[in-house]
């Protein structure tokens, strides 16, 4: 899906709109506090649900309001693994509408003017994946957010994950209310770890299948990155259980320490993708910008697999500039490029994008960002368009 619309009411400070978008490349650029982020944040929402920024959806109404609303058209297009710029069908497929109460705290999804009650409905609908310097925890951070990264890609491939998961963590939780209470029945446990091994193997499956398409796609993105550290990167997806000794094996053998510490410690609840270079963590040895960079394109090959798949992800780019230099910025706009990705693409600069690209997208669009206002401004593109 690609965002072609999108108007707004009491969002931070951005001014309503409609804001027409290119279906693949859009460049934004203003000063600090001009309004960049709160417009991808904006975008986000209509297929998060949530800001990328942080928790509370008051923080992004605007002061002194009470009801913010985000509404976006989106249009289908079918995507081969390599696309040619200005060859698809974008007819409109899809309007989509987040908006929120503050002080009622109701939230209300909308798809073609009907209310949805499943944020996964929007999600489904449009897939967006952000890239801002708080992505860079997926390598810096714990497993839990390589945990997310991977079953981000896992809902959108796999139908049958979200429901699976929720079992399985409603389960894990049963569990870890047995093992908090001072009495434990074993025969209970017994019953629930039945249950746990059942579904963390149905879990484990998928996430098994997607990350192996993953790492498919990872290795050949790295294969264009020159230097030591990217032919050297072993990336490996851990269950969350030792895989030879079985979960069940592994839960009986851990009884005692899973009472001592009163929660489930093996499990799909574990799982994670393990970054290694020459037996460290790569967060212990990776500089910043190799770090950021293997998140960039661990984010790319999220896209690449969905786009086996007919899928196409939006990705939101917000300042990447200050973190990469330009041959691997180069690298990164030629493979969504490449891709065919809606992409959105923040600077505080006026980006030049004879240094993005060799031969710049036949569609894109630049705009300029005042006050939360966009002003499209005339490119190479729209003047070969006219
Ligand atoms: N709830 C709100 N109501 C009104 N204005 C807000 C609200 N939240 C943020 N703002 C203002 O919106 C502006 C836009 O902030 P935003 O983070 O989008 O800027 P930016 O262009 O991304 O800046 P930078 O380049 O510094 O990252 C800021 O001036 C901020 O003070």
């Amino acid at each position: 899906m690609a965002l072609l619309s999108l108007q707004t009411e009491n969002f931070r400070n951005l001014a309503p709109g409609p804001f027409k978008f290119s279906p693949w490349v859009n460049l934004i650029y203003g000063a600090n506090g001009s309004g960049k982020t709160s417009l991808l944040e904006a975008i986000a929402y209509l297929g998060l649900g949530r800001s990328f920024r942080q928790n509370r959806h008051q923080v992004v109404c605007r002061e002194g309001q009470q009801r913010f609303v985000v509404f976006g058209a989106v249009s289908e297009r079918s995507v081969p693994a390599v696309v040619e710029p200005g060859r698809a069908d974008t007819a409109t497929s899809a309007r989509l509408g987040f908006s929120r109460d503050i002080q009622s705290r109701e939230t209300r999804l909308r798809v073609d003017g009907e209310n949805v009650y499943s944020l996964s409905v929007l999600a489904s609908l449009f897939p967006v994946s952000v890239i801002d310097p708080g992505v860079f925890d997926i390598v810096a951070g714990g497993p839990g957010k390589r945990r997310q990264f991977l079953d981000w890609l896992v809902f959108h491939v796999e139908p049958s994950f979200a429901p699976l998961w929720q079992q399985c963590q409603r389960t894990i939780s049963q569990r870890n209310q047995i093992l908090r209470s001072g009495r434990i029945d074993d025969h209970q446990l017994q019953v629930w770890d039945r249950q746990f091994v059942e579904l963390a193997q149905q879990v484990d499956e998928l996430r098994l299948r997607v990350f192996s398409e993953l790492a498919t796609h990872l290795r050949s993105v790295l294969e264009q990155v020159h230097g030591e550290w990217a032919a050297a990167l072993k990336v490996e997806y851990s269950p969350g259980w030792d895989r030879k000794k079985g979960l069940a094996t592994t839960l009986i053998e851990h009884r005692e320490q899973e009472r001592k510490v009163g929660h489930t410690l093996y499990g799909p609840n574990r799982a994670d993708i393990r970054l290694r270079y020459h037996g460290h963590a790569v967060a212990e040895l990776f500089s910043r910008g190799q770090q950021k960079t293997l998140v960039i394109l661990m984010k790319l090959s999220q896209g690449e697999v969905l786009a086996t798949r007919g899928k196409q992800v939006t990705f939101l780019l917000d300042d990447i500039n200050a973190e990469l230099d330009l041959v691997h910025r180069r690298l990164l706009a030629e493979r969504l490029n490449r891709l065919g990705s809606q992409v959105f693409m923040t600077a505080i600069e006026r980006p030049d994008p004879s240094l993005l690209w060799e031969v710049p997208p036949s569609d894109y669009k630049m705009f300029h960002v005042e006050h939360g206002r966009l002003t499209e401004e005339q490119t190479s593109a729209s003047g070969a368009s006219e």
